[in-house]
């Protein structure tokens, strides 16, 4: 079912709403030109967090793609707010990556570009035991650097990476190119 938009702007925390079926997620998301730099489209998902029934359907759409993980891994911030819930729905554990700075020493660290600006991420060495299954869950896939760098910390840990799932993917920036031979499942394609 799709969300009917005579109930009020789509995205708004309020009263509950009808189920929102995966079709009708992109009604969720807000463009907002020239953020956070000029030239940017930016994809906001904070009103598809706020209505308690899209926020479902991407949780349960997202879980079903984990299938039989130890672990499903989360990318600071707007990853943890999505990878979590799965994790939870998936009955797999929960493993963040953070960026730099955020997590006890013993770490490994990756520094990456993203599609507008650079950073450092973080994984604590030992929290996956050798060989663990996992899915990795993030918002956005637009050039594919957060999430290659994030693949590149779980295989020097020791971990399987047995696929990527986003909400969204930005197909024109190319982010499959930076993840060659991975399976990556995209909710919806901007
Ligand atoms: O495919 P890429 O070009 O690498 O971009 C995708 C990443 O960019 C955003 O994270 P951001 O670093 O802006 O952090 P946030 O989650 O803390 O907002 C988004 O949540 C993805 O992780
Ligand atoms: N255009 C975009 N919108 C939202 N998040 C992003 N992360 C990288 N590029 C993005």
């Amino acid at each position: 079912m799709t969300h009917d938009l005579s109930e009020g702007p789509a995205g708004q925390a309020g009263p509950s709403r009808q189920p929102v079926g995966r079709d009708g997620l992109a009604a969720y998301i807000r463009d907002v030109p020239d953020y956070p730099q000029p030239g940017v489209l930016f994809k906001d998902i904070t009103p598809l967090l706020a209505d308690a029934a899209a926020f479902a359907a991407t949780v349960d759409a997202l879980a079903e793609l984990a299938g039989d993980v130890d672990a499903v891994v989360g990318i600071e911030a707007r990853g943890f707010m999505l990878a979590a819930p799965v994790a939870f729905r998936a009955g797999a554990g929960f493993v963040p990556v953070r960026k730099a700075g955020k997590l006890p020493a013993p770490t490994l660290s990756a520094a990456y570009a993203l599609e507008y600006g650079e950073a450092v991420l973080e994984l604590r060495e030992g929290t996956l035991a050798p060989g663990a299954r996992v899915l990795v869950v993030d918002d956005v896939l637009a050039t594919g650097g957060t999430l290659a760098a994030t693949v590149g910390l779980l295989e020097r840990s020791g971990a399987q990476v047995v696929g990527i799932a986003v909400l969204l993917e930005i197909a024109a920036l190319g982010g499959r190119q930076a993840l060659p031979g991975r399976s990556i499942s995209a909710l919806l394609q901007a």
